[in-house]
């Protein structure tokens, strides 16, 4: 439906003109009411706008009186993507959980293009704010226009706004460029209870920045200071601070309760001038709560650059910070009260992420691999054998499944991960790296004919363990250089463990373990009988151990039968280990 505006304003409205002092001539068909908050029309604003039919004016009312929904994300062509982008105004938080900061991780982590206007750099840590240094009101214009005259933004947030005169200049800017969107956070006292704007600027904020806001998000502290002093401490008195504060222009406020006294739920209050909605969520107990009101407000901003409407944008913006708020409740970042809200969560995994690999070579001393066929014939589950191994001293163990379905696997891989960690052994998957991935494992070892070394090193990453079978020393070479840990090399001895598998014997071994520049474990019918002969001394410096499978897993007993390995390789290591490379 078109809105019209019911009068053509040839020149700007005096100052003076407010919506408790409605100008007959501005009046608007929408609210009704007249406002001195009018701002400019461009071609953009009309493209942003397509449902609007103006005529000759120079002028539209305030905020609330557009139409809804009206921000919609030009995702661009396939030759030229586009993604949403955010404009945050805000101060700089040198403890990163708010301000600039936690708008930029926060965007980022919703998969949202932000650009930045500085307003201030504060010194500030999880005690409190140590010194605050306001940027000139016209570098923060200058920052503001560089971004919209060039890059642009679907939305733009404010946070720290420290200044009248940075108000008015953000004020006059968005007059003259308008975007799709406004998200206001009124930024008043930061939650360790320091001023970061004085209450010289709500003037300001009241009669400028909110009447072209789609959405303005105090606290309970800052909503009282909005509308007056009236104390705001219930969600009764949100919902009459919430009305006040629309009265004031903006087509939405968000009332948020992260302050309401002793309670386990806390409601935040949204409200479009009809309807309300109480907006629940219970506390999480946690010391990171700093920055939580940028991060809802910047995080509603990238929800609307995508194109969502108002209260699923809310509503989306609330799971994120629960998520961020759950997953870091026990982090601890700093000594002070009062920790960081950590954005990033999911990328900074750094256990994870780690680039450093886990892999020990003296691991592979006694190396345990699994039998699924054996165990069933011992009536024992996978994690029952894996614990007895350990328990019989197994320095790594790797789970060999040539019977079991997909979804047992994963079940015995995740028991038997719980086990190993536990003991603090490594525990890698036989072949199936999608297993490894799902359930976390330490790392793959895999076979000539899986999947190539290289792509299971892109897949896993640096910091999991591969290990591949390697016969020859070309095949070791190769391993290495494809980014493997180490060599199992075999079968050593005959077995039946593996059908068709040549056996390399003692010398085959050795060949391999001179050609290879990674760690080697000797593989294929070893047992407590010919362990000491595989290890014996002198040997190549890279054979670190054995790997044995029925003399651990075809025993009454896996205990015990692994004990007794154990005892003769040890053996084998007090021989004075003076490295013999040579062929
Ligand atoms: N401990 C908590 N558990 C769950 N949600 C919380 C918690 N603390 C705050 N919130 C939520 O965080 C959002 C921000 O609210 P809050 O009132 O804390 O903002 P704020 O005071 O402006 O934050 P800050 O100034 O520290 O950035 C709200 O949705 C609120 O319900
Ligand atoms: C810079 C900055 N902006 C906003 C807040 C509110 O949390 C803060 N503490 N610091
Ligand atoms: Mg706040």
């Amino acid at each position: 439906m078109a809105v019209q505006l019911l009068q053509e304003v040839s020149t700007r409205l005096p100052l003076s003109t407010t919506h408790d002092k409605p100008l007959a001539k501005s009046a608007c068909t929408v609210c009704g009411l007249g406002s001195r908050n009018l701002y400019g029309i461009t071609p953009t604003r009309l493209r942003n706008f397509p449902s609007l039919t103006v005529s000759t004016s120079e002028y539209l009312p305030t905020r609330k009186c557009l139409p809804r929904d009206v921000i919609r994300a030009d995702m661009g062509t396939e030759e030229s993507r586009r993604i949403p982008r955010v404009l945050t105004v805000a101060g700089s938080d040198s403890g990163a959980g708010a301000g600039i900061q936690a708008d930029m991780k926060a965007c980022g982590a919703l998969g949202v293009y932000c650009t930045t206007a500085i307003t201030a750099v504060t010194a500030q840590n999880t005690v409190g704010v140590q010194g605050i240094h306001e940027v000139p009101a016209d570098f923060v214009a200058s920052q503001v226009k560089s971004v919209l005259l060039d890059i642009g933004a679907d939305v733009v947030k404010t946070g720290m706004l420290p200044s009248v005169e940075i108000i008015r200049s953000l004020c006059d800017i968005l007059r003259t460029y308008p975007v799709k969107g406004l998200v206001v956070d009124p930024v008043l006292i930061s939650t360790s209870g320091d001023e970061l704007a004085g209450p010289a600027i709500l003037d300001a904020l009241r009669d400028d920045l909110f009447p072209l806001a789609d959405l303005v998000t105090p606290n309970l502290p800052e909503a009282s200071a909005i509308i007056g002093g009236d104390p705001v401490t219930t969600v009764a008195e949100m919902r009459e601070a919430a009305e006040a504060i629309h009265q004031l222009g903006p087509r939405y406020v968000l009332v948020k309760g992260g302050h309401l006294p002793g309670t386990n739920t806390l409601i935040d209050v949204l409200y479009d001038g009809v309807e309300w909605h109480e907006l629940p969520g219970s506390r999480i107990e946690t010391r990171n709560t700093h920055g939580t009101g940028c991060t809802l407000a910047s995080s509603i901003a990238a929800e609307l650059a995508k194109g969502q409407s108002m209260l699923p944008a809310v509503l989306a913006s609330k799971r994120y910070l629960k998520d961020v708020l759950e997953e870091n409740a026990t982090l601890k970042i700093g000594e002070g009260k009062q920790g960081p809200v950590n954005h990033l969560f999911k990328l900074s995994d750094w256990e994870k992420s780690s680039t450093q690999s886990k892999f020990r070579p003296e691991s592979l001393l006694l190396y345990a691999v699994t039998d699924s066929s054996m165990n069933k014939t011992w009536g024992r589950s996978t994690s029952e054998a894996v614990r007895a191994a350990i328990e019989g001293g197994a320095t790594i163990v790797q789970i060999r499944e040539k019977e079991a379905d997909t979804g047992e696997f994963l079940q015995e891989a995740e028991t038997s991960l719980k086990v190993a960690r536990d003991y603090g052994i490594p525990l890698l998957i036989n072949d199936r790296i999608d297993i490894a991935i799902a359930c976390d494992a330490d790392g793959v070892h895999l076979g000539q004919s899986d999947l190539p070394v290289a792509r299971a090193r892109a897949i896993l990453g640096p910091g999991k363990i591969i290990g591949v079978s390697c016969k020859t020393p070309e095949q070791a070479e190769k391993a290495w250089k494809d980014g493997a840990d180490y060599v199992g090399s075999g079968g050593v001895y005959p077995t039946n463990t593996k059908k068709d598998n040549k056996t390399i014997g003692i010398e085959g071994l050795r060949e391999v373990c001179y050609g290879s520049p990674i760690p080697v474990v000797a593989i294929g019918g070893i047992s407590g009988a010919n362990a000491a002969e595989v290890m014996a001394y002198p040997r190549p410096e890279n054979l670190k151990g054995v790997a044995v499978v029925s003399a651990f897993f075809n025993q009454p007993d896996v205990k015990k039968a692994t004990a007794a390995v154990k005892s003769v390789v040890e053996e084998c290591l007090k021989d004075v280990s003076v490295p013999n490379t040579s062929s």
